[in-house]
């Protein structure tokens, strides 16, 4: 009977755990959408004025901060730092398809 009791408890406490997973998750997703939809224009801008797609120096910059970030709300810097080269990485992509979409509207 108790262990019934137990396992009913659990089960309502995992629910409430997912149910803030769920809420994270959404806002995770909307909040990496808010932030392809400005790397797209900062893609444009780039194509527009011939500046490269990738900025290594500005790269460093956020993994020193977002590293620093990551150990003050203790979260591992070193995933901090796969997580945003992740992103990064998927920019940089946006970043060269457009410029080469600039170029080739500019040809035609
Ligand atoms: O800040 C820029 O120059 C960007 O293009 C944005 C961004 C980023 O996603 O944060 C992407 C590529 C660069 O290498 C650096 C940073």
């Amino acid at each position: 009977m108790n262990e019934e009791k137990d396992m009913a408890d659990a089960r309502a406490i995992l629910a409430g755990y997912r149910a803030s997973i769920d809420n994270i998750d959404a806002a995770l997703i909307h909040m990496l959408a808010e932030r392809f939809r400005c790397t797209k224009a900062v893609g444009v801008l780039k194509a527009e004025h011939g500046l490269p797609p990738a900025d290594p120096s500005r790269e460093q910059q956020q993994i020193a901060r977002l590293r620093q970030l990551a150990k003050d709300a203790n979260l591992d810097p070193d995933f901090a730092e796969k997580f945003l080269n992740f992103v990064v990485r998927e920019v940089i992509r946006h970043h060269e398809q457009i410029a080469a979409n600039n170029g080739a509207a500019k040809a035609g």
